[in-house]
């Protein structure tokens, strides 16, 4: 039976955060990050506070030689994940199991061209509504990791997992299809992320304005539409299910692209409409509401450079 017993994290942002707190609790210094020299010089001059407690997590360099970790977690955003995988890839032997926190639909197929690792577990978290400032991090609710083989399969990986999950008590779910599932979590942050980022609006607003959460559906339908293009069949009871969802997560609580537009960063717009007018421009599928959106968020994104 494999046991997980040494964890390297790369991202300690919102999600990083979150989840890398509750590891650091069950295997405190077996629990890696890695980071550069800036990023472990701002983490350890104040700790990382996460909801009302500071962490200091064991550091490592990018590139350090290193025993490979029995499992690697990503949680940069979908931009820097080449250069994340460069950076801990000393820490990926043929056995170490990978996870992928990161919305979007390429990053498991990015981190294997670039690995060719055969324990890659595709996952995506949610109904997790973490808010991070600099190097604090709050959250109310933790939400579940959503992970899986790809094919379908239980395997010694994907129970190795659960274990550790069960230990560090972070809330997961196995999907039957992890790869539909992850295309419906891709088609609400469609939706919810790219127009909470334009309104400039906390989930609340989506939780009592039906326009503005129509709003969001019309994009989200367009995913749906792409879905059934490629095989993956989502249908409009996919996104019923994430109306209880939206529901649970804190009325301030922000979307990560929301978060990003308000701190000045480069959003994952490219990842999620540049993503769908491609997939529909390829199998004429048409894409308006996302279309607007792209040039919408990017046109924020230059005038957001402009100011600085
Ligand atoms: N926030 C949320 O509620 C949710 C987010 N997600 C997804 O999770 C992913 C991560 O999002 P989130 O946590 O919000 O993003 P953040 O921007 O909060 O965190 C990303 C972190 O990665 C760090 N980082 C980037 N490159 C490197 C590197 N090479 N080495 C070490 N650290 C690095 C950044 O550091 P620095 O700040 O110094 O650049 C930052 O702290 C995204 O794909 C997002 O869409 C999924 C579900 C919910
Ligand atoms: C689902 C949601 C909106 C919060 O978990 C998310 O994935 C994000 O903020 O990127």
């Amino acid at each position: 039976m494999r046991r997980i017993n040494s964890v390297s994290l790369i991202g300690l942002g919102a999600i990083g955060a979150a989840y890398g707190s509750k590891l650091q609790n069950l295997l405190g210094d077996s629990l890696t990050v890695v980071a550069n020299k800036e990023r472990i010089e701002r983490y350890q001059s104040t700790g990382l506070k996460v909801n009302d407690d500071v962490f200091y997590f064991n550091y490592q360099l990018p590139k350090t030689s290193t025993a490979p970790a029995d499992l690697v977690i990503f949680a940069v955003k979908n931009a820097e994940l080449n250069q994340a995988i460069e950076e801990v890839k000393s820490h990926i032997g043929p056995n170490t199991i990978i996870l992928s926190l990161l919305n979007g639909i390429s990053s498991e197929e990015d981190i294997y061209e670039a690995t060719k690792n055969e324990h890659i577990l595709y996952s995506m978290c949610v109904g997790i509504d973490a808010v991070r400032n600099n190097t604090s991090t709050r959250y109310s609710s933790l939400g579940k990791i959503c992970y899986g083989d790809k094919n379908q399969c239980l395997s010694s990986d994907v129970l190795a997992l659960k274990d550790l999950f069960d230990d560090a008590h972070i809330a997961y779910e196995i999907a039957d299809n992890i790869w539909h599932t992850i295309w419906a979590k891709f088609m609400f942050n469609v939706g919810i992320n790219q127009t909470s980022a334009v309104l400039r609006a906390p989930y609340g607003i989506f939780q009592n304005t039906p326009l503005a959460y129509e709003w969001a559906e019309s994009a989200m339908y367009e995913v749906v539409a792409i879905s059934q293009k490629v095989g993956v069949q989502l249908t409009e009871e996919d996104m019923t299910l994430y109306r209880p969802i939206l529901h649970n997560l804190s009325p301030n609580g922000k979307t990560s692209m929301l978060q990003d537009m308000e701190a000045g960063r480069k959003t994952e717009v490219e990842y999620f409409a540049g993503k769908v007018c491609a997939l529909g421009r390829k199998f004429n599928v048409p894409t308006p509401v996302n279309d607007q959106l792209y040039k919408v968020i990017q046109i924020m994104e230059e005038i957001t450079k402009y100011h600085k």
